[in-house]
């Protein structure tokens, strides 16, 4: 849990929410000076009832009261505008902070290096982005200015009060203090139950987003019904605490009325009393003036007044508190200092794609190396097959060219130079990398392939498309390049999002080709479709290939056999499978002679 739980007001914190408030002083501004506006123009109404019964109903006076019940009306009618300009601006300011804050954290999340998406889940990222900013926008809605103006009317009440009659005043708030222990109390016991629910909503969305993704795992194996019976569990949980949380509400606000009863019962018993026995006085002495029958019914008008706000205070303090915990929340992931390291300046117009690791030493965390002295060259234009079991550190290879991943020790070097000395962006632009599980973004083929990059032409990407072989398909699609593809490729087949991920990687026309092939089988003729664009698109290029196919692999300039983080062996096909009782051979004869090819 985060640190300000415990305190309403995180003094650093707001301050650094402010910061995103600055561009909006303005708006800020203005409905500040609203609040205190509508705090001081909400108490003339009482102001008026006095008057009105005081001096114009208890003497007679039509025209008097027909003014007094103008004024009532005009007030209103100002502080009804007033009141709705300062919702509508303390809203659009909560929703234009959170706007820039949510382009702050997405932009920021987007610049993070795998490491950090490695161990941290999506759907924490989400609730991030989407809920806890929400309830930063409740701050500035309803929770500080409102607080603040709310804490201004309730002052200037008493002070009004205290002035017309501080004895009546004192008597008729009494039930304040009590009240206020009352909404402690109530402030404690549903902070805990909102947390309660705030962790039964987020179990409940998980649960939800896991059984949906997982959908075709739950139906393969026939297990609906005890899904459903964990559902029901999870959603039990989450109506009991919402129960709960509103039990407390249930109990709260019939309490505020029982306060309110005894302060006009309190005003009414008192100030009756006094009206009797200041007319008494009032016979001895002619100038005395004591309560009179308007300012008993100012006093119950303000006393409504007065216990509006403190029946919400309980509400608002929560708000608060949770939209500093929320901010709390996001301030993490922006402190988060996880970017690559982007120091590098060179970018030559293109690269030659000559390729060299010189005793590489490589760690996803401390010094488990996953890689082991590695070195190896590429020339430009060559292909280069890495081989090995699952985990030998094929991927992570690959994964460190193009810098998703810092090495431990050692050097990288492309056309010469360190990795680490050219731009970030540039280097990648150069490395184009295919991976197995081919993502695809809802939206059209066409951005599909050139990432909405402007630079790529429409004829760029139908020759591309062509060049790979996956022009018949894409055209046969309704609506062609312009065909809507649903997350994740889902109305593809695997071989079709296959050739989409090879234009894609074709049309930037990267200097360096970095392709984990697919190992899931595709039929013969996507097959041949697959193998003819994996030439096309090694052509020319320097190729850095994890091969599970035969062919690759036999054409192959060089084969690096890994085993545990090592190279275990270096050659090509004819050559490895020459060396008795080598590493390639007994992978060679388990994976493919086993399927009957010939050597
Ligand atoms: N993101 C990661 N964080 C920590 N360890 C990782 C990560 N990715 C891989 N590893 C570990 O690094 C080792 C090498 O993994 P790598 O993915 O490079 O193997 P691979 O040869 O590509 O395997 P496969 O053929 O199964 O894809 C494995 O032991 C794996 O558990």
């Amino acid at each position: 849990m985060s640190q300000v739980t415990g305190k309403a007001i995180d003094w650093s914190l707001l301050r650094r929410i402010m910061q995103y408030v600055k561009p909006y002083n303005r708006t800020f501004a203005t409905a500040a000076f609203l609040t205190i506006f509508v705090a001081i123009i909400a108490l003339a109404q009482p102001v008026l009832m006095e008057k009105a019964l005081d001096n114009y109903i208890m003497v007679g006076n039509y025209n008097g009261l027909l003014l007094m019940v103008t004024l009532m009306i005009i007030q209103l009618a100002i502080q009804t505008v007033a009141q709705y300009y300062q919702t509508y601006l303390t809203n659009a300011l909560g929703e234009s902070v959170i706007r820039d804050l949510r382009i702050d954290v997405f932009n920021h999340i987007i610049g993070l290096r795998l490491k950090y998406f490695d161990r941290t889940p999506i759907g924490m990222l989400i609730t991030r982005t989407v809920s806890d900013l929400e309830t930063i926008a409740d701050i500035f809605s309803e929770g500080l200015i409102s607080i603040a103006g709310d804490f201004l009317l309730v002052v200037s009440i008493i002070i009004y009060m205290m002035v017309k009659d501080w004895r009546l005043a004192l008597i008729t708030l009494v039930p304040i203090p009590f009240l206020l222990w009352a909404t402690y109390i109530f402030k404690e016991a549903i902070k805990v139950s909102f947390q309660e629910v705030r962790t039964q909503v987020a179990q409940l969305n998980t649960f939800l987003q896991e059984h949906i993704s997982g959908i075709s795992i739950i139906q393969y194996f026939a297990r609906e019904d005890q899904e459903m019976r964990k559902f029901k569990a999870v959603n039990l949980k989450y109506r009991d605490a919402n129960i709960r949380s509103n039990w407390y509400y249930s109990i709260f606000f019939p309490v505020v009325e029982i306060f309110v009863a005894m302060s006009i019962a309190l005003l009414v018993w008192y100030g009756c009393k006094r009206i009797l026995t200041d007319q008494q006085m009032a016979d001895i002495s002619a100038s005395h003036h004591g309560i009179t029958p308007g300012l008993i019914v100012a006093f119950i008008a303000l006393l409504n007044l007065l216990f509006r706000p403190i029946r919400q205070l309980a509400d608002k303090f929560n708000t608060l508190q949770m939209g500093m915990v929320g901010a709390d929340r996001i301030f993490k992931v922006l402190d988060t200092d996880e970017v690559a390291v982007n120091k590098g300046v060179l970018k030559p117009g293109t690269l030659k794609g000559k390729i060299e690791f010189d005793k590489v030493w490589f760690a996803y965390n401390d010094e488990n190396w996953v890689l082991k002295n590695i070195s190896f060259a590429v020339k430009p234009g060559e292909t280069l097959a890495l081989v090995g079991a699952t985990g030998a550190g094929k991927s992570s290879t690959i994964n460190i060219l193009n810098r998703f991943y810092e090495i431990g020790k050692g050097s990288v070097k492309v056309d010469g130079v360190s990795i680490q000395d050219y731009e970030l962006s540039f280097l990648r632009s150069q490395i184009a990398t295919v991976i197995q599980d081919v993502f695809l973004f809802s939206d059209t083929i066409a951005n599909n392939i050139s990432l909405n990059n402007p630079a790529i032409t429409r004829e760029q990407i139908v020759n591309a498309s062509k060049n790979v072989g996956a022009h018949e398909f894409i055209e046969r699609l309704p609506g062609g390049y312009d065909y809507n593809v649903m997350e994740r490729g889902a109305t593809l087949s695997a071989g079709q999002a296959q050739l989409i991920s090879f234009v894609r990687a074709l049309v930037y026309n990267p200097a360096i080709l970095v392709l984990d092939e697919a190992t899931s089988s595709v039929d013969t003729e996507t097959e041949l479709l697959i193998q003819n664009a994996i030439d096309k698109l090694m052509q020319d290029r320097t190729a850095i290939v994890i091969a599970h196919r035969l062919s690759t692999i036999q054409n192959a300039d060089k084969i690096i056999v890994l085993d545990h983080g090592e190279i275990k062996e270096v050659g090509t096909h004819q050559e490895l499978l020459r060396i008795e009782d080598g590493y390639y051979r007994k992978l060679y004869d388990l994976q493919f002679n086993s399927a009957g090819i010939e050597r």
